[in-house]
């Protein structure tokens, strides 16, 4: 039993990780975090005095007849003792309100870094149930938990001098008493560490579980679900799912609950017991002349006391417990590193604009996925050219997008920007140089103009060329009809929003790429929503709109595509056939079934 608390004691010790988190919470409020400690000690001194005068006060109480001046000199206690326990209940007050400030501080400072955190994490992350279990984990934590562990440990500190204080109080009475109360109190205390603990590990084992149900109860409440949840009357389906699961959970977690409640309460009934066996004790005692009517005056006093520190500490060190699965979970998050390991060494990206994309016998395979998704890919991209990418459903066109932007690297091969291999670049200055619009592009919830400003988020503010990109997008005619214009709210989200069109929604986000100041637009299904008058116009001049940059298309449409410089159809993540639209239409193979225009119906 003693070996399995040390053994607890010491995964807490671990868990909590406690020089961490103190170093976190020092680095968030530094100043408020001194202020507390001294707020503490100011705080625990107070109440020793406090206690200490009211002793003395009994004391003389007791020995009224045999002072001379009783009654000044009673008065004269009457008043230290309420000036100190005033001021006790002011430091308590100005102490709670540092521990506020303290608690702000840091709860700001840690969502701060689990943002930065997520930000920095690449796709690979993505694509592992681990990371969302973290995450979850991490978010659930809240990012106030690492000050609440940190001012539960200074409040353990405090009430374990409190005790010590009163314990001597008990020591004046009868020293057997406080060996007895401890014996009395101590299983609510192991009660408490034991089920902190059991709903750690339940917690830990149900994650998986509790993300499906909030996943689920999502799909009942979100906006992008509404509408296939009501067509295909799936929202009982749905709904049914997640009272299953939430059953299941619930259930688990009452039956936690009641067995804890059961042993807190025969664990409460022995330190109740306790009580009356030191009133019992005390009362023989004063019968016996052992013990005076002012000791059990003192012992009324002070027994609630003690017992509410005990329980404090109790409860302070089961909090402790129900935190550290967060704190670990928070760490847990910090630690990770994007994947793959970044060059350190890094080379600027070159100022000249002649500079060609190639990739040279690339493969790639998604983690968690042992079929490749493109094997031994050839392909360049000149600059100042329009290539496009064809290919049916699955071929692995969006995979190569992600490979092109650098969301992933390839297993095998290289990527060159001029003579360059792509990872010698530092990231986010690669990056820079490709502006892609996603088959699931964003919709920001922001004002027009500052959909279309995130193109180029880094740069100054070019409000002519906004609308320029805008125009060339299309986006330009509905915008202007809004009474706002460019500052509209788009989206429905925020008062005042304005909600658009699919088609409209990818106009504003081609207008994005297009202000941007990347080498390389490259458009990946991303004109799928406009109608063909829209998308006419968009191709017809697409030359004209991406000035002496590249361009990379990616579309089922022969419309889109036959403006290119040279044409790559993928099949089975290979590359099966390039040429020019002419030459492609001319020779055999898969373009030609998709677009000669006697076999295709465009
Ligand atoms: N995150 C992923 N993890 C594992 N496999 C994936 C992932 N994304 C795509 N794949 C697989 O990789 C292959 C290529 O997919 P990709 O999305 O590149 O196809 P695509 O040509 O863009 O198709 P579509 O025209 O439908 O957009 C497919 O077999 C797909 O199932």
């Amino acid at each position: 039993m003693v070996d399995s608390i040390i053994r607890k004691i010491k995964k807490l010790k671990t868990n909590l990780n406690i020089k961490r988190t103190l170093g976190l919470v020092w680095l968030a409020a530094k100043g408020w975090m001194i202020l507390s400690i001294i707020m503490i000690l100011a705080e625990t001194l107070l109440f020793l005095g406090s206690i200490y005068a009211l002793k003395v006060l009994i004391d003389k109480v007791a020995r009224i007849n045999t002072l001379p001046n009783s009654e000044e000199l009673i008065i004269k206690h009457v008043l230290i003792a309420g000036v100190l326990s005033v001021l006790y209940a002011i430091a308590r007050a100005v102490s709670a309100y540092v521990t506020e400030v303290q608690a702000t501080k840091v709860s700001n400072y840690i969502d701060e870094k689990i943002h930065h955190t997520a930000i920095q994490m690449d796709l690979y992350h993505y694509e592992s149930p681990d990371y969302y279990d973290i995450l979850k984990r991490a978010k659930d934590a809240g990012s106030e938990r690492p000050n609440i562990v940190i001012t539960t440990i200074m409040e353990i500190a405090k009430n374990t001098l409190n005790l010590f204080a009163v314990g001597s109080l008990f020591i004046t009475i009868n020293w057997f008493l406080l060996p007895l109360l401890v014996a009395f109190v101590l299983p609510t205390l192991f009660v408490r560490i034991y089920f902190s603990n059991k709903q750690n590990t339940w917690r830990i084992k149900h994650t998986p579980l509790e993300r499906k149900s909030a996943y689920l109860s999502n799909l009942i409440t979100s906006d992008t679900s509404a509408k296939e949840i009501r067509s295909f009357n799936l929202g009982t389906y749905f709904k049914d799912l997640y009272q299953v699961i939430r059953i299941e959970v619930i259930q688990q977690k009452l039956n936690l609950s009641y067995k804890r409640t059961l042993n807190e309460t025969i664990t409460g009934s022995i330190a109740t017991m306790g009580f009356f066996t030191c009133i019992g004790y005390i009362a023989v005692g004063t019968v016996r002349g052992t013990t005076s009517v002012g000791d059990i005056a003192l012992f009324l006093i002070i027994f609630p006391q003690s017992f509410t520190l005990i329980q404090n500490v109790s409860s302070g060190i089961s909090q402790l417990y129900q935190n550290n699965i967060f704190i670990h979970s928070i760490f847990e998050l910090f630690d990770l590193r994007p994947q793959p390991v970044l060059q350190k060494n890094t080379v600027p990206v070159p100022e000249d604009q002649d500079l060609d994309l190639e990739l040279k016998e690339v493969s790639f395979t998604y983690p968690h996925s042992s079929k490749p998704a493109l094997s031994n890919i050839n392909l360049k991209i000149p600059s100042g050219k329009i290539i496009a990418i064809v290919g049916l459903n699955g071929a692995g066109k969006s995979t190569l997008i992600k490979l092109l932007s650098r969301l992933y690297e390839p297993n095998e091969g290289e990527m060159t920007l001029g003579k360059t291999n792509i990872r010698e670049f530092d990231l986010a200055d690669y990056r820079r140089q490709i502006s892609t619009v996603f088959q699931d592009f964003s919709k920001y919830n922001v004002s027009a103009a500052d959909n279309i400003r995130f193109g180029n988020i880094d740069g100054e503010y070019n409000e002519e060329k906004m609308v320029e990109a805008s125009k060339n997008a299309g986006s330009h005619s509905f915008i202007s009809k809004f009474s706002k214009g460019y500052d509209t709210m788009m989206g429905r989200l925020f008062e005042d929003g304005h909600e658009v069109s699919i088609g409209q929604w990818q106009k504003l986000a081609i207008a994005r790429a297009l202000y941007s100041e990347s080498r390389f637009i490259i458009l990946d299904e991303a004109t799928s929503a406009l109608d063909a008058i829209a998308e006419k116009e968009l191709f017809d001049s697409f030359r004209k709109h991406i000035g002496n940059r590249a361009g990379i298309i990616v579309s089922h449409r022969h419309s889109a595509i036959k403006h290119a410089d040279y044409i790559y159809v993928i099949s089975g993540g290979k590359i099966l056939q390039e040429g020019t639209d002419k030459q492609l239409l001319e020779m055999e193979g898969d373009y030609a079934n998709l677009f000669n225009e006697k076999t295709s119906t465009e």
